[in-house]
């Protein structure tokens, strides 16, 4: 099995570590080539992940070098970018390769997950596309901390494979058909984590977190039910899974970020905290809560930070707005 890692952030590069320490040939491209040949070379990325020490990769700036005869390649760069991406490696993927996302986002403007993203630019057979998600911080991941996760595609066949190229002794890979219920839970726990974060820098305890994270957990059903994925999926790994690790670490970058927001700080101080990572959630709320709006579905956590975001309604208000909403059955 060779696999092709593209993007050398955090994820991409601890991703390819597991395929590596799996016994997949690996081959991963950088943007820029002194990080291709950090990696390469030095066996670092010390821009994503400092100190943490790779197993030999190949990695290159080339991104024809890095797909020529790939099975697998995985697609490892912030989801608002990924359909520029795709246009310029497009002519470059092999034709029968299996096209991995693990990209966590909704695109602004269609509305679309990254898996359709992936078919509208590729015009691949939507069985060749598999995603993965589920509870992976890669600073976790790096440091062979057990986590499991889920990977799902239409064809569980290329599931099985790209299940069997990630298998470690820490990284415990499940397989699943619904690719629906994986692309919203990773998408939409981003937008929740936003919120917990937010709550957690105004003062706010774990009562709160809890309530955010299973509130969060009911309008994220209900989206991915209305668009046609399987409960279970979101009561998975996918699911839940991804929301607590992520609501409750400060090793997210969405959670972070919203916590400078509820200390107080601007969207630029926010973004500066996040040192040049993707914290997918601050634009994935405004397309979430778009596609939730053309389904009738309500999303009022994802409403509020969207509000907070991008329209400049405080923090109280929206506790307010929240907590003001009439009672009703769980
Ligand atoms: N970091 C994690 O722990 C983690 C875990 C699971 C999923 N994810 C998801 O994986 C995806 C990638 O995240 P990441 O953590 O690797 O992000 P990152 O910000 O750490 O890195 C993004 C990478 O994409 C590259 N890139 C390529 N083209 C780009 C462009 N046009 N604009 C900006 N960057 C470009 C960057 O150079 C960089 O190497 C996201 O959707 C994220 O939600 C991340
Ligand atoms: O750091 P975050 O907030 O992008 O989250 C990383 C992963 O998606 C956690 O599974």
């Amino acid at each position: 099995m060779k696999a092709a890692v593209l993007g050398a952030g955090s994820w991409g590069t601890a991703f390819a570590k597991v395929l590596a320490d799996a016994g997949t040939d690996v081959t991963m491209w950088a943007r820029r080539p002194e990080v291709a040949a950090a990696i390469a070379d030095r066996r670092e990325n010390p821009d994503y992940l400092p100190g943490v020490t790779l197993p030999p990769i190949a990695a290159t700036h080339d991104h024809v070098a890095a797909l020529a005869g790939a099975d697998v390649v995985v697609l490892a760069v912030p989801s608002q970018t990924l359909r520029g991406n795709l246009a310029t490696w497009q002519a470059a993927l092999p034709e029968q390769a299996t096209l991995l996302s693990l990209a966590k986002g909704i695109e602004t403007g269609t509305l679309l997950r990254m898996s359709q993203v992936i078919t509208q630019v590729t015009g691949a057979d939507p069985a060749r596309i598999a995603v993965l998600s589920g509870p992976n911080l890669a600073k976790e991941i790096v440091a062979c901390q057990p986590s499991a996760t889920v990977i799902a595609c239409a064809d569980s066949a290329r599931a099985i494979d790209v299940q069997k190229a990630c298998v470690t002794g820490y990284f415990r890979p499940y397989t699943n058909s619904d690719v629906i219920g994986c692309e919203i839970g990773g998408a939409c726990k981003n937008v929740i984590a936003l919120a917990c974060g937010i709550a957690s820098g105004i003062g706010m305890g774990e009562n709160t977190i809890a309530s955010m994270i299973t509130r969060g957990l009911a309008e994220v059903t209900r989206l991915g039910v209305a668009l046609g994925a399987t409960p279970a999926t979101l009561a998975g790994l996918a699911g839940v899974g991804d929301l607590v690790a992520t609501c409750s670490s400060p090793l997210s970058r969405n959670r972070s970020f919203g916590r400078v927001l509820g200390e107080g700080g601007s969207m630029e101080r926010a973004q500066e905290a996040a040192h040049g990572q993707v914290a997918e959630g601050v634009k994935s709320c405004t397309s979430v809560l778009a596609l939730a709006d053309s389904y009738d579905v309500e999303m009022p956590i994802t409403e509020a930070v969207h509000r907070v975001c991008h329209q400049g309604l405080s923090v109280p208000d929206a506790i307010g707005i929240l907590l003001g909403r009439r009672i009703k059955p769980e």
